[in-house]
């Protein structure tokens, strides 16, 4: 008789491992985000931290600098609606051109025209953005921020004669063209990375290039989602098999809790990718939800250190066995909750609900949490009022659609009842869930009604 044994296999990481055993012990990934190149003195400070590793091969990820992607977006929309642009133009100019002249002081007039001229391009883009195709449209407009951010810190970088040159992720990093939330072909991607890249480190000591950006086949820029250049970093990480990627920000690492709203919050020293993993998807903003996955399957460690500290360790993210039993709150702001009934007491069944995905799905809007009762249907999503709107006018002849903006979707780990109790406190609950573990609530503050 023959036995035969079954294993669980986890197909991705082994296919990680066969397509890259060893790692790649001379480089790692660092990403400086907007909070961290916001201003003359962050871009000094990222000097500094990068002065630390003057022996590492580093691929440097940067996102746009400050706010750049939001006023990006505030001037497609005000284009959108034939308003001026002119006043959000000049001041995004200006705070760009205020940096370039606080850094470069004597050297300020070569970035200084790479800044006119980039700005041109931005309002001879704007008068070709078309309504009917806003994804695209608003990914030829938004990428400008960490186009113009990379530029300039290459600029920075070799002026302060570190031995750096740019590659740029949107010809790297391909994508299909699903605009704002493109899917990366990992395949495409890691060739033309592990190629472009390893080139260009046999002569620099750092190489510079975008968050959030990739391209596709065709060449058009396509976004990876909203703050999605932890993400990027992970991209080249996993396409270098890189030996780790270090996040640097403005808090000590990952708490329990975002220290900005809780004060009491704790630092982890350590997560497991999973643990992390589950935090970003309840919406822990600090980590974008795509990050873990690639570096958990090339077994690539991830650091959160602070950009203001950079001797302390912040928290690394591995593959560790720790189980963390303190409670971890998670808040995620800017959420809507949508409710579809029907009028004729129809119950809803699985094929109204199956409608209801397939729309969802189409319009690429995710679900945060969701209710059902015997005659209607409730999600939480975030408000993306465009998307939505697609949403709701695509279901109106089928549904009457109640819906609810600005309110929070906050959800506990470990949860206790006090912790419930003051999460809760002067909070109008709309929606409830809770599992032996974790507790979900949607709620509006009552402070903030007028
Ligand atoms: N659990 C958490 N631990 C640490 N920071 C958190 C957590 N949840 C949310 N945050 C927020 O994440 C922010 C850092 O992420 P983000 O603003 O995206 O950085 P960057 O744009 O510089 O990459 C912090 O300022 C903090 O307010
Ligand atoms: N600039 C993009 C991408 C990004 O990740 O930015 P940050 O690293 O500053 O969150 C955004 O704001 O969405």
């Amino acid at each position: 008789m023959q036995y035969f044994f079954v294993l669980p296999l986890n197909y991705e990481k082994i296919a990680a491992y066969f397509a890259n055993p060893y790692k790649n012990k001379c480089m790692q990934v660092f990403k400086f985000g907007g909070a961290s190149i916001k201003s003359a003195d962050a871009v000094r400070n990222m000097v500094e931290i990068l002065k630390r590793f003057p022996d590492e091969k580093i691929l440097i990820v940067v996102s746009a600098m400050g706010k750049t992607t939001n006023a990006l977006e505030e001037i497609l929309h005000l284009k959108l609606k034939k308003l001026s642009t002119k006043a959000t133009i000049q001041k995004l100019y200006e705070d760009h051109a205020n940096i370039v002249n606080s850094l470069f002081d004597d050297h300020a007039s070569e970035p200084l025209e790479f800044l006119q001229s980039i700005f041109e391009e931005l309002e001879n883009s704007l008068e070709k953005i078309d309504i009917n195709h806003y994804d695209q449209s608003y990914d030829s407009i938004i990428s400008y921020g960490e186009i113009i951010s990379s530029n300039l810190l290459l600029k920075y970088l070799e002026l302060k004669e570190f031995s750096i040159t740019k590659v740029n992720a949107y010809e790297l990093v391909r994508t299909d063209d699903t605009f704002r939330d493109a899917s990366v072909n990992w395949i495409k991607t890691k060739e033309t990375i592990s190629e472009k890249v390893k080139n260009e480190f046999t002569n620099h000591q750092l190489l510079i290039t975008q968050g959030f950006l990739g391209g596709t086949e065709e060449g058009q820029i396509t976004t990876l989602g909203r703050e999605g250049s932890d993400f990027s970093a992970a991209i080249f990480a996993y396409s270098l098999n890189a030996k780790a990627v270090t996040i640097w920000k403005d808090v000590p690492g990952i708490l329990n809790a975002d220290p900005k709203k809780i004060q009491d919050a704790v630092l982890y020293q350590e997560l497991s990718y999973k643990e992390a993993a589950e935090m970003t998807y309840y919406g822990a903003s600090v980590i974008h939800p795509k990050t873990i996955k690639p570096l958990a399957n090339a077994g690539i460690p991830m650091h959160v250190r602070s950009f203001s500290k950079a001797d302390k360790g912040g928290t690394i993210i591995h593959d560790c066995k720790v189980i963390h039993e303190i409670p971890c709150i998670i808040i995620k702001e800017k959420q809507s909750l949508i409710s579809f009934q029907l009028n004729d007491f129809t119950f809803i069944t699985e094929s109204l609900i199956g409608k209801i995905f397939d729309t969802l799905n189409k319009h690429h809007i995710k679900i945060n949490m969701m209710q059902n009762t015997a005659i209607s249907f409730s999600i939480c999503v975030n408000d993306d009022l465009h998307r939505l709107d697609q949403l709701m006018s695509e279901l109106k002849n089928d549904f009457s659609i109640l819906y609810n903006t600005g309110l929070e979707l906050i959800t506990i780990k470990n949860f206790n009842e006090s912790l419930i109790d003051r999460m809760t406190h002067k909070k109008e609950i709309y929606l409830e869930q809770r599992t032996r573990k974790n507790y979900q609530v949607v709620v509006k503050s009552l402070e903030s009604r007028v």
